[in-house]
Formats: structure tokens, C-alpha cells, sequence
């Protein structure tokens, strides 16, 4: 193959991808004249021109928004086949003006040979060719030749293989798509049918978050309408990482799926920052579920635990035991919340069993209801005892009602570790599910109160208490249950602590789920715990299993010192096969000059590689080391700490006291595998002790 054939082969192809840009922009003027000719039909003014309107603008608009994503090199792929023809794959189909396929969307059925071909079984695919472009400009190919016995005799191949290339491109912020490169076994777990739970595991660079977010697209190409109207959900560990993510479905021309961090998972509540491990440890267990259960049902702090007032000269009191019985009795008709007009009335009936007085007895049960409801000291003690209790105020009071309510779940030291790190303004990652399981158990508050809601049911109107029950099920409904999904998927499942795995659960009843993760990489500390409360919030749904086996990320020289270290985490990790050599090996420095060396590692990675460095360190020295290397290339360089490098990869990697990460946390010697297995290319460690190095 000489130069002068491979400008030749680029041409021609610039030739046809000509053709499909036009295209593109003859179906982008089509759907923007749609657009007006929709606005148009709303002036019409009758109910049908609007629906049709809505209808219609809503479908150009989203065709355009694709059009639009998925311009950036639209056109990847071209399969030369036995038969003589040839089909072109890119990020979405596009036709010619009789309907004839010009470009074959990559998932399309006839598209998957371009995934699955292999010389050992060619699928009737004779070349494989991978066009790279920027924007609109093809810029080189890469073939592979599948099926040379039958290749025509002209048949031009050129490159090494576009994997390889692709692979080694320098690191950014973003992750992109790897449309054109996708490897067979990722391409059957993009395409596994969307039944039940499907489950993606594999070692560290395996491809399982990109493999996720294809599958995602994949998926709203087989039944967009199931999909788009039900909702696609990604969660992923952290907002660095979705801001890492968020490129690669539009890319697709998918614009219609949420993707959220674990934090930001409940609607109304943001949180960025995690608890320390023994804190996280504790929150996240099973056991909080049984606590908050009390919580939930018992009176809030304050609250009063007897009643005394007067009927007619008579003495009327409800003791706490009777205020326990009457609480026992309200809840098993519903939540907390949701039985809250229902309380007046059953003190009431609790208060009017003991009137004894002829004379009150006389006038009857609705003029005492009157007089208690206008006696002030009544209708304070109704609201003191059982007040409307939203979930982030009843997760205020935990800290202060740990040791009453969950001195059989939890022990001394548990307690202490929650309340000593509590942090009531601002929750933290772990403090989401919390607030969540209270929402679910409490029941919603209704936004605003009415004047009367704390009149008994039997003063209102048939009418009325119809209309107020069937608001108050809108509300639960519409607040609480509003945010289940069509399909979830959970990317670093390995890390969701059981807590999370049920609030994650309650918003996928009857959502399918892709479930991507590595235990060896896991840092909840019990990990066979997270895949019990993963199965009980997948439920009885089939299971299928998917293993990706090779490592496209990291050298081989930084995954075989890796694997080191996962093999002194858990029993037979799932490790990858490392595809990629650089024949340059890690260095690993012992010194008291920590500072002056980390800058010294630091510039030598800067120099070596082209892309972004990652400086990663325990939790209490990050903020030390943000300060200390502000000046230090900021285009380039991100100090994190080891669970914030979760899912994301640099070129280079630079670990301060590798010791101190291990010693943070239960799960310390599988959060620095996750740090080690960042690094594309470089590797450092420096430390003022690496004793991790001579243990593994
Ligand atoms: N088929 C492929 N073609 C090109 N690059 C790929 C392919 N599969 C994976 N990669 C690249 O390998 C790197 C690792 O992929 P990804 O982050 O999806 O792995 P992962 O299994 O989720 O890793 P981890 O478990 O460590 O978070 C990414 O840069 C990704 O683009």
C-alpha cells in the first residue's frame, strides 16, 4: 500500500460522505420547515391543530437535535461484503431521496457483522474498513481483511487496525464514543434484549461504562417509545464522572436519557461530598433501614406524651399509652403524612368515648367535636402530637434519637461515628438514601395547608373529602412514585451500599436494568452484602450475565503491578488481559521529600505524556495538595482523592502515599487498585513509606 493509494481510498471515501452530509442537510431543512409549518397549524385555534402541532414539532425538533449531535463523524464504518456490495454504518441511518439506505445505523440489526466479523468467522464480511474524521473531513482508514481467500484482487487494505489507533489517543476531560470500535463481546452485551437484569462485569478498562452508555442507545433504538416515554436512567458514582460521560450519547443522537450521579439521584436534593469510610459504612448498611422504620413511626422530638383537657366540668386524659394505641392505629391505615387529617378525628373519638355527663351526652358527639376543635389548647396539642413531618427534617433529629432507637441495630461505636461526622445542612452522598427511605415512609407532605384540613372527615362534605383524598393520592402519587424509570442503569454498581441499592430499586418496579461493575474494585467494605441488596431490588427478574475480558485502558506494564494489588483484595478478582504495551514501567519512590518529589514525578509525567494527570491522595491530604499545586499546569492536572477517581482515566498518574489510602478505609486496598488502574500510560507513586509495594 503506498501513500499515494491510501489518499486515493480517503477521497473516495470523502466522495460518498459528501453525499450523506448532503442528505443531512436536506432532512434538517425538511424538519425545520416542519417546525413552522407546526407553529403555523397553532394558529388555526382549534383543540386538534394543537395536538397535531405538538405532535409534530415535537418530532422535527428531535430529529433536528440528532441531526445536529450526531454530525461530528457521522459516517464510521463500510463493510465490503461477498456478494460484491458494500454498506456504510454511522452514528444514525440516513436515506437517499427513494428511500434507499445511504448510511446504516450502527444499531441496526444487518449493522451488528461490523461489530461481530472476525476472520475466524467472517459473517459474509470480507473487508471491515473504520473511517476516521474530524468533523466532516475523513482524515485516514484503518481496514481489516476477514475474509482473504475471497477479496477481490484490487482490493486495497490499509492501516494497522483502528482498536490500537484509537487506543492510543491522548486523554481529555471527556470520554467519547467508541462506536467504531466496539469488540465483539461488547457488542452482545449492547444488544442483549432488554428483558429482566442485565448484568456487565469485568475487569478495570474493560469498556463496561462505555459498553453501558451504547447499550443505552441501543436500547431506545429497538422501542424508543417504551423507552423515551418511560425513561432511561444512568447513575454513575459522582457529577466528575457524569460531566466525564455526558458527551457520548449525544454523540449517538441520543438526547432523551438522565443521567445522574448517586447523589443527585432524588429529586430536590443535591449532594457532592462523601462521608467519611466508617461513617459510610455504617449509613449505608441494612440495619438503617430497621432505625429509620422507628423513626419513622415514633413521635418526634418534643412531642407531647399525654393529654389533658375538660368537657363540661369533666376531666378528660389521654395517657401515653393511649396516644401509642391511637398512633399504632392511624399508621396502619397509611403513612404518617398521609393519615394527618385523619388525627383530630380519631382523638376525638378516643376523647368522646370517656364523656360520661348526661347532660353532655344529651347534646351529642357534634357539638363536643365543635367545642374541642375551637378550644385552642386542643387544636395546639393535635398539631404538637402529630405534626406533618417532612423526611429532611426527620433526618435532622436522627443523630439526637440514634441511641433510643437503634440501640439493638447498631452498636456504641456505630452510633458515635454517625453522630460525631453528622453534617445536618448539607447532606452527603450517604445521607440521600437516608432521606429517601423517610420520604417513602413518611409519606408526602402536601405543599400548602388548608384553612380547614384539620377538620374531622365526618364535618366535611362528601363532596369535599372525595375531592381531598383523591388530591391527596395525586400528591403521594405524582411526588413520590413520579420518578420511576423504563430501564435503569447502574454503572460502578459495585460500590452502592444496600441503602442505595433500595432506593434505587424503588424507582425501577418495573424497569429492566444493565447493571455494569467489578467487586475486586468495590469500595463498600462488605461486598457480598451489595449483591444481596442488589437482587432484592431487582427482584424475581431474570438475570443475564455478560464478562468483558480485555483491558483497553491501561498499559500492560500498569495493569500487571495493578492486578498485584487486586489479587490481595478479594479471592479471585476478575482480572482483564491488558492489550497495550508501552514497555514503560511504573516508578515507585520512598522518600521524607514528598513535596518536593511529588512536583519533580509530576513535571516528568507532564513531559512524558500529551494528555491530563491525575494527582490522587488520601481524603484529609487533598485539600493540602489543590492548594500546593494550583500553579502546576490547571489545563492539565486534577488532584482528587482515591474514591472520587472512580470510572475516570488519565494518561498519567500520580499517587501520593499509596500507604495512606490503603490504611483510610475497610476497603483501602481495592480503592488503590482503582487508583493504579486509571493510568493509560505513566505511573508513579511516591511516598515516605510504600509498604503496599512489598506486600503484593
Ligand atoms: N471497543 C473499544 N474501542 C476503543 N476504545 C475502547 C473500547 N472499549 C473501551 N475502550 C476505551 O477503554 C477505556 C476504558 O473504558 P471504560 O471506562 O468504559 O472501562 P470500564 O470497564 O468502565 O473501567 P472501570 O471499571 O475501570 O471504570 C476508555 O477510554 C474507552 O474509551
Amino acid at each position: 500500500m503506498t501513500e499515494a493509494e491510501e489518499r486515493a481510498e480517503i477521497a473516495a471515501e470523502q466522495a460518498y460522505v459528501d453525499v450523506v452530509y448532503q442528505r443531512l442537510d436536506a432532512s434538517a431543512v425538511t424538519a425545520r420547515s416542519l417546525v413552522a409549518e407546526g407553529m403555523a397549524r397553532g394558529h388555526i385555534g382549534h383543540e386538534g391543530g394543537l395536538v397535531e402541532r405538538d405532535a409534530m414539532v415535537y418530532q422535527a425538533n428531535r430529529r433536528l437535535a440528532s441531526l445536529d449531535a450526531a454530525h461530528e463523524g457521522l459516517v464510521f464504518g463500510r463493510l465490503d461484503l461477498l456478494d460484491g456490495g458494500r454498506r456504510y454504518i454511522g452514528r444514525i441511518g440516513v436515506r437517499d431521496e427513494d428511500r434507499e439506505i445511504l448510511l446504516m445505523d450502527w444499531r441496526a440489526p444487518a449493522a451488528s457483522a461490523f461489530y461481530r466479523a472476525t476472520a475466524q468467522q467472517p459473517h459474509g464480511v470480507v473487508r471491515r474498513r473504520v473511517l476516521r474524521s474530524r468533523a466532516d473531513r475523513v482524515i485516514g482508514v484503518e481496514d481489516d481483511l476477514l475474509d482473504a481467500d475471497n477479496a477481490p484482487g484490487d482490493m486495497v487494505v490499509i492501516g494497522e487496525g483502528a482498536l490500537l489507533a484509537s487506543l492510543s489517543r491522548a486523554r481529555d476531560d471527556q470520554m467519547h464514543s467508541v462506536v467504531a470500535t466496539i469488540q465483539a463481546e461488547q457488542d452482545e452485551a449492547i444488544r442483549a434484549p432488554s428483558r429482566g437484569a442485565t448484568i456487565i462485569t469485568g475487569g478495570p478498562g474493560t469498556g463496561k461504562t462505555v459498553v453501558a452508555l451504547h447499550r443505552a442507545a441501543y436500547l431506545l433504538y429497538t422501542d424508543r417509545r417504551r423507552f423515551e416515554t418511560g425513561g432511561v436512567l444512568v447513575v454513575g458514582p459522582s457529577s466528575v464522572f457524569m460531566n466525564y460521560i455526558d458527551r457520548v450519547l449525544p454523540s449517538l443522537g441520543e438526547t432523551a436519557v438522565t443521567l445522574r450521579a448517586i447523589g443527585d439521584v432524588v429529586d430536590g436534593i443535591r449532594a457532592s461530598e462523601h462521608d467519611v469510610p466508617a461513617a459510610a459504612a455504617v449509613k449505608g448498611s441494612e440495619q438503617m433501614a430497621t432505625l429509620l422504620r422507628r423513626l419513622a413511626r415514633s413521635p418526634m422530638p418534643g412531642a407531647p406524651r399525654e393529654y389533658t383537657g375538660f368537657y363540661r366540668d369533666q376531666r378528660l386524659h389521654l395517657s401515653n399509652r393511649d396516644l401509642r394505641r391511637i398512633g399504632r392505629r392511624l399508621l396502619s391505615r397509611g403513612s404518617r403524612n398521609q393519615v394527618f387529617r385523619q388525627v383530630p378525628a380519631a382523638l376525638l373519638a378516643a376523647l368522646w368515648s370517656q364523656v360520661t355527663a348526661e347532660r353532655a351526652l344529651e347534646k351529642g358527639e357534634d357539638a363536643f367535636i365543635e367545642e374541642l376543635l375551637g378550644d385552642h389548647r386542643f387544636v395546639d396539642f393535635v398539631e404538637s402530637w402529630w405534626p406533618e413531618v417532612d423526611a429532611v427534617e426527620a433526618w435532622r433529629t436522627l443523630p439526637q434519637r440514634i441511641a433510643e432507637l437503634a440501640g439493638d441495630v447498631l452498636t456504641a461505636e456505630e452510633m458515635a461515628v454517625v453522630r460525631d461526622t453528622w453534617s445536618p445542612d448539607a447532606p452527603r452522598i450517604e445521607d440521600v438514601p437516608l432521606i429517601d427511605e423517610l420520604r417513602h415512609l413518611l409519606g408526602e407532605v402536601p405543599p400548602e395547608i388548608d384553612l380547614d384540613a384539620g377538620l374531622p372527615k365526618q364535618l366535611m362534605s362528601f363532596e369535599r373529602r372525595e375531592r381531598d383524598e383523591a388530591e391527596e393520592r395525586l400528591r403521594t402519587t405524582s411526588s413520590i412514585e413520579d420518578d420511576s424509570y423504563a430501564h435503569l442503569l447502574v454503572d460502578e454498581a459495585q460500590d452502592l451500599s444496600p441503602m442505595q441499592w433500595r432506593m434505587l430499586g424503588r424507582r425501577a418496579r418495573l424497569a429492566s436494568w444493565t447493571i455494569v461493575g467489578d467487586a475486586a474494585q468495590s469500595s463498600w467494605p462488605r461486598p457480598h452484602e451489595t449483591i444481596a441488596a442488589r437482587d432484592a431490588a431487582i427482584g424475581n427478574k431474570p438475570l443475564h450475565h455478560f464478562r468483558l475480558s480485555k483491558n483497553y485502558r491501561n498499559s500492560a506494564e500498569i495493569y500487571d503491578l495493578a492486578a498485584r494489588v487486586a489479587q490481595r483484595t478479594i479471592d479471585d478478582p476478575d482480572l482483564a488481559e491488558a492489550v497495550r504495551r508501552t514497555d514503560v514501567e511504573p516508578r515507585h519512590e520512598v522518600t521524607d521529600r514528598v513535596e518536593e518529589r511529588s512536583r519533580e514525578l509530576l513535571d516528568w509525567l507532564l513531559d512524558q505524556i500529551e494528555g491530563t494527570v491525575a494527582v490522587v491522595a488520601a481524603q484529609r491530604d487533598v485539600e493540602h495538595w489543590r492548594r500546593s499545586l494550583a500553579d502546576v499546569a490547571p489545563d492539565r492536572v486534577r488532584v482528587l482523592d482515591g474514591l472520587a477517581t472512580k470510572g475516570l482515566e488519565f494518561d498519567g498518574v500520580l499517587v501520593s502515599e499509596p500507604d495512606a489510602i490503603v490504611a483510610e478505609s475497610a476497603a483501602g486496598w481495592r480503592t488503590l487498585y482503582v487508583v493504579l488502574t486509571r493510568a493509560t500510560s505513566r505511573l508513579a507513586t511516591v511516598g515516605t513509606t510504600q509498604r503496599w509495594l512489598q506486600e503484593v
